[in-house]
């Protein structure tokens, strides 16, 4: 069975004073299994953080459902952790403490929490980090900081929303192979938001390619160009290989189509 299943769901909002009524989703059918890296792409506005916000259980659908093991989202839980572009840490708290916060309100004692974070704060590189402050950080520890705190309850599925799009090239390449590797080693289902096609086909095992208006899924591609990178480590070669151009080339059409920009 799979663990997540979008059936027939679509989301709509309603016209108010100032805007139309919008169909932000529609007929959506999804299945996701226990290890994808699922990458969402498409236009602005086709839907792309509707679709995570129902599998967070943010909020829910207009008509369909959206099940996690069988059973529907009925709102938030630990068992998926959510990183935003973003992340809303604490200014006044330190890394440890930051990473720390949803144990604690989740009321897990002190030793163990203690050594959860630490383990967290390890995967990700900063373990010499935990006692600075957030300010001290540059914006790629940042997002390291908001993938450990999303790590540290141990959920079944990361959400990630565009967590690397205020990210300077190089940091971005170097957080890419980051989540890769924490990806690989913890086996968690990822569902991943990014505007840039490059990111989506290198890091994805699943490529889901959304058209705007309303919000639908135009295509899913099944990817391995990640499986590649984790076995020979070689990002580069991957990216200048010519069936990864050649994706690239295909998913832009569907983006952007050239007609289009003609027009
Ligand atoms: N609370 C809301 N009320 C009304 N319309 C909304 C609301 N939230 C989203 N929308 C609309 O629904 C559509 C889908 O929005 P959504 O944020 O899911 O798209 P997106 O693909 O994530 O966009 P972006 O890439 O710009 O983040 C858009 O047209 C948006 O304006």
């Amino acid at each position: 069975m799979s663990v997540i299943e979008f059936r027939n769901v679509s989301v709509v909002f309603p016209a108010s004073r100032k805007t139309p009524e919008v169909t932000a989703l529609q007929s959506i059918e999804l299945a996701l299994e226990p290890s994808d890296f699922v990458v969402v792409i498409g236009r602005s506005g086709c839907g792309k953080t509707t679709l995570l916000n129902l599998l967070a259980g943010f909020m829910s659908p207009t008509s369909g459902s959206v099940l996690m093991d069988g059973s529907p989202v009925e709102g938030p839980g630990v068992d998926r952790g959510v990183v935003f572009q973003k992340n809303a840490l604490m200014p006044w708290l330190d890394v440890f403490h930051n990473v720390a916060l949803g144990l604690k309100f989740q009321k897990v004692p002190s030793a163990q929490r203690a050594q959860r974070v630490r383990q967290c704060l390890d995967w990700v590189g900063l373990a010499a980090f935990a006692d600075h402050r957030v300010y001290e950080l540059s914006g790629g520890m940042r997002q390291r900081v908001g993938i450990a705190r999303a790590l540290a309850a141990d959920p079944k599925i990361l959400l990630m929303d565009e967590p690397l799009g205020a990210l300077d090239a190089l940091t971005r390449e170097s957080v890419q192979e980051l989540i890769l590797d924490l990806w690989r080693k913890s086996g968690k289902l990822v569902l991943f938001i990014t505007h840039s096609i490059e990111e989506a086909l290198f890091m994805g095992t699943k490529l889901v390619v959304m058209t705007p208006r309303p919000g639908r899924i135009h295509k899913i591609y099944d990817l391995d160009f990640c499986h590649r990178f984790l076995k020979e480590r070689d990002s580069r070669a991957i990216k200048s290989d010519p069936a990864f151009i050649a994706m690239r080339e295909e998913v832009l059409e569907i983006i952007h189509p050239k007609q289009e920009a003609l027009s």
